[in-house]
């Protein structure tokens, strides 16, 4: 099976063009180029395929085979793998997601994507995942004790959970111990990805995330989306906020007159190979 290895911010996962690639298990194979040794190594699988609904449709694995609804790093990698490959010559594409179609502008320097910035659509904070705390409207700053650390958490849904937590200094949490005890948290019958967030100022904040199906990621377009969210429904910050990740910087705006959040971030082709699986 040809591949593609591409990074977004360091969130790096193994893309296939499915116009020319056929992958009968994408949760199969997504276990088996994942691993880092064993493998090519990366945070999960990306299927690009056709759509009857868009111009071409996004279809995500984490490492553990899990199949998630949306990801903010990979479909602007996606933008970039199609763009510069000659599936397209647009500027502004639409790819089908397990979160509704998204729609996308590509920056283009010497004939390739160097930056893409991602409409992520409606932030969702009655997540249906966690009907155990039906007594309330929506999770905002809702205490937790988790590891026995007392959180104040607020859920915000991309399509994908997120669960995020303010910390004060996210080099400190040792989120090997921490994160899975979220990820696997009785209140998400779907797991969760986790984001600890410092507040730096109301226009920046530092994130770490845990990702359901990958562990510790360099970064979450999705996760990124989701802090900045919890963050202004917290009072925590603006509309427009940096995003600063292990793995390098996205830019995040809540558009209010439209309900939707714009992310715009870097893709990055690294190699092509083939491997066999
Ligand atoms: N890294 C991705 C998110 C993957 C989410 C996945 N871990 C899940 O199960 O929801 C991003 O850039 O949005």
């Amino acid at each position: 099976m040809k591949f593609t290895k591409m990074q977004g911010c360091g969130n790096d996962y193994v893309y296939v063009n499915c116009f020319k690639e056929s992958v009968e298990d994408g949760s199969k194979a997504a276990i088996k180029v994942s691993n880092r040794h064993f493998g090519i190594g990366s945070d999960g699988l990306i299927l690009i395929k056709p759509s009857d609904k868009a111009d071409f449709m996004m279809d995500m694995y984490n490492a553990d085979g899990s199949r998630s609804q949306m990801c903010g790093n990979g479909i602007r990698c996606v933008a970039k793998y199609v763009y510069d490959y000659g599936l397209t010559d647009r500027k502004n594409i639409s790819i089908e997601t397990g979160a509704g179609i998204k729609y996308l502008d590509l920056k283009v320097e010497e004939g390739r994507v160097t930056e893409v910035t991602v409409d992520m659509g409606t932030p969702i904070i009655v997540p249906e995942l966690i009907p155990v705390v039906s007594d309330r409207e929506r999770i905002v700053a809702m205490p937790i004790t988790v590891g026995g650390i007392s959180y104040e958490m607020t859920c915000v849904s991309m399509g994908n959970p997120h669960a995020i937590v303010f910390v004060d200094n996210t080099k400190s949490i040792d989120i090997e111990k921490i994160g899975p005890l979220f990820e696997h948290h009785a209140m998400f019958p779907e797991r969760t990805n986790t984001e600890f967030i410092h507040v730096i100022d109301r226009h920046t904040i530092d994130m770490r995330v845990w990702e359901r199906g990958s562990g510790e990621t360099l970064a979450c377009g999705t996760g990124a989306c989701a802090s900045v969210y919890a963050c202004i429904l917290n009072g925590l910050t603006e509309d427009e906020v940096r995003v600063r990740l292990l793995g390098g910087e996205l830019k995040v705006k809540y558009d209010r007159e439209k309900n939707t959040i714009f992310m715009t971030g870097p893709a990055v082709t690294v190699f092509e190979g083939e491997i066999y699986v």
